[in-house]
């Protein structure tokens, strides 16, 4: 088990997943050990089938397992349902379109996500009303806020399902494609959301296939095959190496220059391997001569 920098908030040891039941029966996660630190932002990688979305369903305790899970410390099954659901949040895959909530609207949809905080049949207090307005001007969803949910685009929805999530004001967020159906500008907005919660001390676990974005975390997680391939730093050549091999060196992971580095920024970027293996510079400059990223 690769030990985090930090007091681990969420640690799986032997989890062991099996889907379908009886004859038709698999085993998805083959007893993975790892151990995820508090105030971190984990990416979980790998190709398709590899068990990511099984992987962060069994971490919120959305499947049954095998093994064991800790939340903060405590078996994920010994904690109160509510208890739970204040302190760690869920962002399914897929927009949710079968989550039956197309006639309610924005605000409703947002304010889901206060249900753990509120008390049999008492109406929203003025606390969860601003966690929502806050959620909800956060991923700019605020102006479409008494518009049915079901009447939205899929990037909008998606929208609306993280100000969701971020209602909650949980300690630990997991994320199943969070980016799914976002343009660009709101995938760079996604991302400065990632980092203000992590400045806040809260626990971030995304699965992502946007590689290029997955190279922000602190740690990737990757997985192939049901088992644990590395987990280790985004910066690390060794995660690279293992990034590149779990995906069959068909991409590679390629420095910038120093020049195109502004402070802060990570110096790597995903490539297909025909790109990366081409003799000269690559240029991703949209204008100017000289503006592209010298690899
Ligand atoms: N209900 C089920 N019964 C049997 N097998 C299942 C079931 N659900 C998922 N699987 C299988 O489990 C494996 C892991 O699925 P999972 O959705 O966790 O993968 P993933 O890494 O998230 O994939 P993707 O990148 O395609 O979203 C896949 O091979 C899938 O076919």
């Amino acid at each position: 088990m690769n030990t985090p920098h930090t007091t681990p908030c969420l640690t799986a040891h032997g989890l062991t997943v099996e889907l379908g039941g009886g004859r038709a029966g698999r085993l998805v996660l083959k007893g993975l050990d790892l151990a995820i630190g508090a105030g971190r932002w984990i990416s979980i990688v790998g190709p398709n089938g590899a068990g990511k979305s099984t992987l962060l369903r069994a971490l919120a305790g959305l499947l049954p397992y095998q093994g064991q899970v800790r939340l903060l410390g405590r078996s994920l099954t010994d904690w109160p349902h509510k208890e739970r659901a204040r302190t760690l949040a869920w962002l399914a895959q897929g927009g949710a379109s079968d989550m039956g909530a197309d006639d309610l609207t924005v605000r409703d949809v947002a304010m889901l996500g206060r249900l753990p905080h509120q008390g049999w049949i008492a109406p929203p207090s003025p606390a969860d009303h601003a966690a929502v307005e806050a959620a909800l001007r956060q991923t700019h969803a605020w102006d479409w806020r008494d518009r049915p949910f079901g009447a939205l685009s899929g990037g909008e929805r998606q929208r609306v399902l993280l100000a969701r999530l971020l209602a909650v004001q949980a300690q630990v967020l997991l994320m199943d494609e969070p980016l799914a159906n976002l343009d660009p500008p709101h995938q760079a907005d996604w991302l400065a959301l990632v980092r203000e919660l992590v400045a806040q001390g809260r626990t971030v676990v995304s699965v992502l296939h946007e590689l290029n974005v997955a190279l922000h975390a602190d740690e990737l997680i990757i997985l192939a095959e049901g088992g644990l391939r590395h987990q280790g730093s985004a910066t690390a050549a060794s995660t690279h190496r293992a990034l590149e091999a779990v995906f069959e060196h068909r991409i590679s992971v390629q420095a910038l220059t120093a020049w195109y580095r502004p402070n802060g920024m990570p110096g790597w970027v995903v490539l297909p391997r025909w790109q990366a293996a081409h003799p000269n510079v690559v240029n991703v400059c949209s204008t100017g001569a000289d503006s592209g990223a010298h690899i």
